[in-house]
């Protein structure tokens, strides 16, 4: 006989609207958002305050009702759901522990709501503190525990009942910086340890990139961009998410020619370069760049090159002076003012350019080909 062990779950949105009633007319949190979630995905939605991402979490931990659109768990309609009985797990940036509950009773309360008997609840609350190395602390009150333990706790009592789903909403945005690293490590590794699909919250694109498998890049509403944290940083589909993600260098250019995706451009000055155009939002499969059109070359830092006005080149190169020279260490930074760029050019380095000192004119350009966006468009 096939074995009966359920389907791991799979989580699908489709077309997720909210509109809220304000007093000064209804206004649109969240548009059209679609998404697909592999299961035991850290899944992160990622964007700056009021971008979205916490309404969307709400509507799918059944906190918020929906205007339209679907969310489907393991293919059942959450809508027909309440939110008790979506088996979800919360983990809120507040802790929201009972201060009059022992961290014990804390973590037993999702079992004692789900009916359990003193034994299953006594072993699984001591198995999930001890995953959490609080079985030390089981009779203390929250109000004498750090803000980490607190945290720790909060997440125990949201996996005590094993549930189907753990949504986390700026659960480290409390602590201080180091315990912030500590924790996302830890909430990963048990992530990863009890093979559950976890959706996290976060304005913090340091953190996304190091705790997810697919973040999803949110603006206004919209969710702009899902992938890995390498492809959202490497392959930005929008302006909005070169800019947001990382440290993106901006250069104008006119388009000259292209050829299916790629584009050859001309920057300020009159300098040719070669880039990958990357587009935006839906529906421009049409012309584009209707030639030559202003557009931007956008660069990260480390796939730049920068050298001294001494040496010879051949290569196309920008020009300018270097502001600032950083070492941090592992590489050096190179802050750079041009007339070429729009803004100022970060440029990190393995080492020191040779001949370089503060204020001195320096060339530069892009390793291999930038990419392209059209101007306006985020
Ligand atoms: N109950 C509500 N009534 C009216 N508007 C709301 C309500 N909740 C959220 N909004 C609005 O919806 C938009 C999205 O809010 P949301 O909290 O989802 O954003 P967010 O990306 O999570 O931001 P933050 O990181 O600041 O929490 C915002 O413009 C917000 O003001």
């Amino acid at each position: 006989m096939a074995s009966s062990s359920p389907a791991p779950a799979r989580l699908s949105v489709r077309e997720l609207t909210k509109i809220f009633n304000t007093p000064e007319g209804p206004a649109t949190a969240v548009k059209d958002v679609s998404f697909d979630i592999a299961p035991n995905t850290f899944f992160t939605m990622l964007g700056p305050s009021g971008c979205g991402k916490t309404t969307t979490l709400r509507m799918i931990a059944g906190l918020e009702s929906i205007t339209s659109g679907q969310i489907l768990f393991n293919g059942e309609d959450f809508r027909r759901k309440s939110a008790f009985e979506r088996n979800i797990g919360m983990v809120f940036q507040s802790y929201a522990l009972f201060p009059h509950m022992t961290v014990f009773e804390n973590a037993a309360y999702g079992l004692r709501l789900r009916g359990a008997d003193e034994a299953t609840i006594k072993k699984r609350v001591h198995e999930t503190l001890a995953m959490l190395r609080l079985d030390g602390l089981a009779q203390r009150y929250p109000a004498d525990l750090s803000g980490g333990q607190q945290q720790r706790v909060s997440i125990g009592r949201a996996l005590v009942y094993h549930p189907g789903m753990l949504l986390l909403d700026e659960p480290l945005a409390n602590l201080d910086a180091k315990l912030r690293v500590e924790m996302r490590d830890e909430i990963r590794r048990l992530q990863k340890a009890l093979n559950v699909m976890a959706l996290y919250v976060t304005h913090d694109q340091e953190e996304a990139m190091a705790i997810s498998d697919v973040v999803g890049v949110f603006s206004k509403g919209r969710l702009m961009q899902l992938g890995a944290p390498y492809e959202i940083y490497s392959a930005p589909t929008s302006l909005f998410v070169a800019d947001f993600i990382g440290k993106a260098n901006f250069f104008p250019v006119d388009v000259e020619t292209r050829d299916g995706d790629r584009a050859a451009v001309v920057a300020l000055g009159g300098s040719p370069f070669a880039g990958v155009r990357t587009v935006t939002a839906a529906g421009d499969e049409g012309d584009w760049f209707v030639k030559p059109q202003a557009a931007l070359m956008m660069s990260r830092p480390e796939q730049m090159w920068l050298s001294s006005t001494s040496q010879q080149l051949d290569r196309p190169a920008f020009t300018g002076r270097a502001v600032r020279i950083q070492f941090l260490g592992s590489f050096v930074r190179y802050l750079v003012e041009s007339s070429q760029a729009r803004g100022e050019v970060i440029i990190d380095l393995p080492a020191f350019a040779e001949g370089v000192s503060e204020g001195d004119e320096v060339r530069f350009g892009l390793v291999g080909e930038g990419l392209v966006f059209e101007e306006g468009v985020r």
